[in-house]
């Protein structure tokens, strides 16, 4: 599936942001900056009757509506193709004077191709092309008979021909799919005259209704038959153009012309009085019905709810869409690992826990995803790495070099340690392998309590969702992304803290091992970013990710943060970039928003950031190329930096880890082999 900005009556295509915000929802991942966009308000309009029906399928969230229909799920843009090919198109936004949306018959610009002028405002300053993504897409779509599906959205603004203005109805969702359609016509007109006096050719789309038959639920209420036609009730009739032979259907009230604007007559009138800005469509154009024709059934308009067949798991990337209420029709996306609720909480649930894979599926995924990558590692020249020997493990550092404007600090800025654990680290009793189980087992029963959050303008209609699952335990951690807080570290399941256990012992060793390093190789490091000692963890952030999950491009660079970050990863392996700044401004050597450090990340390893300057100059991103990760992170957060003293003490109070587990700590497999 692709999707194309730009469509008919669409203005809502500028995504919404929070400025402080530092991870996105990364399943569109497009990297664009978004500006924070105000929630608009839903306030009824008191002039507009209540429809007939209720829409098939309604959210007040767009994100939502993509997530869980098929036939269009373009988060940003009006018009969804699949192979070139229209199936699903969003009416939304500013019309232009001869759209319309009739009980059967919708009539649009095909759109594209607007320029934005210099109030901001969209006008066409060309005639249209036959080459435009939308024209192509919905000629193909008219010639395969395809089923469009038409979605219209509304707009709270009271002034102006809006879509939402054209159904004459009160809609009491932001987004609402109307039926089924199919494309009868696509033609060029000389769209009317703009501010400037210019006037352009552009393309104009006619669609009509599939199924003639039942009331459409979007007629006003006492309305119920009007513009409703049988096939064959009227009939528009066609006239060839005795100057370039091509016939146009007669299509206007004030007569005839040729559409074919290519013909020196194109748009003229018999009449010399005719004005283009008043042209009216005439009824046999407006009234006609056309059969269908078309082999094939329509699919539903919402679809059928998901079912755990005996050969899945779960995760797979099927599990994570959303689904549309059996009982009261909203779009409700997948916001908890143990499955869906009604959005409008009306009471469903769908249960449906991923089932625990076991480790030869990740073994083999582990073993496909290095036959993809023919290297294990893309470096850049300016990052200088080195092998450490420590039982149990191959362990690499990775030395990130400093800004050229701050070389005089230190040469690097911070390091990057993978440590990757050895076949009987992994598979030993109560090692990794064994981990992955019971992080599977207490993500499955629910106590690790893993759920998708708003990643930006929470509460609007442009609301996104993380593309992972997360769960917040020790102090809380406030990022972008606001994670409850679920567990202290008191309460926190076993997995959690004996991840916890392994990550302290690999961020000590990593910091340990690259200062060791550093001393021995005369490498100049920047002490303010990358101390020598190590501060223990208080917080750990579990991440769970589905099949074609990802966490974009972000940095942990919250200033309450201490230097080390710490990741367990458990399961399906992914792949590990970062990328230098834009402000790092390195020149050519480390070119901005180029991928300077890549690698596989595998089951069982630990990766180690260390340096808080890391977060100001680079950033990382993280793909899961399997059907089950998770990501154990722990970090230190700096009490003294909440100036809140109830908060500050809760972290303290929450970070806080028991007598007991410090006692089980981790020491290293060397250690673990001498306790048996
Ligand atoms: O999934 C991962 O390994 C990355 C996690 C991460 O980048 C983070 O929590 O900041």
């Amino acid at each position: 599936m692709s999707s194309i900005s730009g469509g008919p009556m669409d203005v809502s295509s500028s995504r919404a942001s929070k400025g402080a915000q530092k991870r996105k929802a990364s399943d569109q991942g497009d990297g664009s900056s978004r500006k924070k966009q105000k929630p608009q308000a839903n306030s009824p309009s008191p002039r507009l009757p209540l429809p007939t029906g209720q829409p098939p399928v309604y959210s007040k969230i767009r994100a939502a509506l993509c997530d869980s229909i098929d036939f269009w799920k373009a988060h940003q843009g009006g018009i969804q193709s699949t192979d070139k090919v229209a199936t699903g198109m969003l009416l939304n936004g500013k019309t232009t004077p001869r759209d319309i949306i009739g009980a059967q018959v919708i009539i649009t610009t095909v759109g594209s191709g607007n320029q934005i002028a210099t109030d901001g405002k969209h006008i066409r300053t060309d005639n249209q092309s036959t080459k435009s993504k939308n024209y192509v897409i919905l000629t193909n779509a008219m010639r395969m008979n395809q089923p469009v599906g038409i979605v219209v959205g509304k707009q709270s603004v009271e002034k102006g021909r809006y879509a939402n203005n054209l159904l004459n109805v009160e809609l009491a969702n932001h987004f609402n799919v109307l039926d089924w359609f199919f494309i009868t016509d696509i033609w060029s007109e000389r769209q009317p005259t703009q501010r400037d006096g210019s006037s352009f050719m552009h393309y104009m789309v006619r669609l009509q209704s599939i199924n003639l038959e039942t009331v459409p639920w979007w007629l006003p209420q006492g309305h119920q038959r009007e513009g409703m036609h049988a096939i064959g009730e009227f009939h528009c009739n066609t006239i060839t153009c005795e100057s370039c032979g091509t016939s146009s259907k007669e299509i206007f009230k004030e007569g005839w012309c040729c559409l074919e604007h290519t013909c020196a007559k194109f748009f003229e009138f018999s009449s010399p009085a005719v004005d283009i800005n008043a042209i009216q469509y005439n009824e046999n154009f407006l009234n006609e019905r056309i059969q269908w024709s078309s082999e094939r059934e329509v699919d539903p308009l919402a679809p059928a709810l998901p079912v755990l067949e005996a050969n899945c798991y779960g995760s797979e990337k099927a599990f994570k869409r959303g689904i549309v209420c059996p009982t009261c029709k909203i779009a409700s996306r997948r916001l908890s690992w143990e499955g869906w609720e009604c959005e409008k909480k009306c009471g469903f649930k769908l249960s449906m826990p991923p089932r625990d894979v076991p480790m030869a599926i990740i073994n083999q995924e582990t073993q496909d995803a290095f036959k993809k990558k023919t290297k294990f590692f893309r470096i850049n020249e300016g990052i200088v790495h080195t092998a450490h020997d420590v039982p149990g493990y191959e362990v690499t550092s990775f030395y990130l070099p400093n800004v050229p404007q701050n070389l005089q600090e230190g040469q690097f800025i911070g390091s990057v340690t993978v440590f990757r654990p050895t076949a009987p680290t992994r598979e030993r009793k109560g090692g990794l392998d064994d981990l992955f189980l019971e992080v599977q087992e207490a993500t499955r029963v629910g106590s690790v309590n893993l759920r998708r959050y708003p990643a930006f303008c929470k509460g609007s209609h442009m609301e996104e969702l993380t593309s992972q699952f997360s769960c917040n335990m020790g102090a809380d951690y406030k990022f972008g992304v606001v994670v409850e807080t679920s567990n202290d570290f008191n309460t926190a399941p076993d997995p959690v803290m004996k991840a916890l256990s392994r990550l302290t012992w690999g961020g000590a060793t990593a910091v340990q091992l690259t200062a060791g390093n550093a001393a021995e190789n005369n490498l100049s490091v920047d002490s303010s970013s990358m101390p020598n000692h190590f501060i223990d963890f208080n917080e750990q952030l579990m991440l769970g990710y589905f099949e074609n999950s990802q966490i974009s491009y972000h940095d942990d660079g919250e200033k309450e943060l201490g230097p080390t970050v710490a990741t367990l990863s458990l399961g399906s392996p992914s792949v590990m970039n970062f990328r230098a700044k834009k402000k790092a401004d390195f020149g050519d050597k480390l070119r901005a928003d180029r991928v300077l450090l890549s690698f596989v990340v595998e089951h069982g390893d630990l990766v180690i950031m260390h340096g808080t300057k890391i977060h100001k100059y680079y950033d990382h991103a993280v793909t899961a190329g399997g059907i089950r990760r998770y990501a154990l992170t722990c970090r230190y957060i700096r009490p003294e930096m909440i100036p809140d003293p109830v908060r500050r003490q809760k972290a303290i109070a929450n970070g806080a880890v028991p007598p007991h587990w410090q006692k089980q700590a981790y020491k290293g497999e060397s250690m673990e082999e001498l306790n048996g």
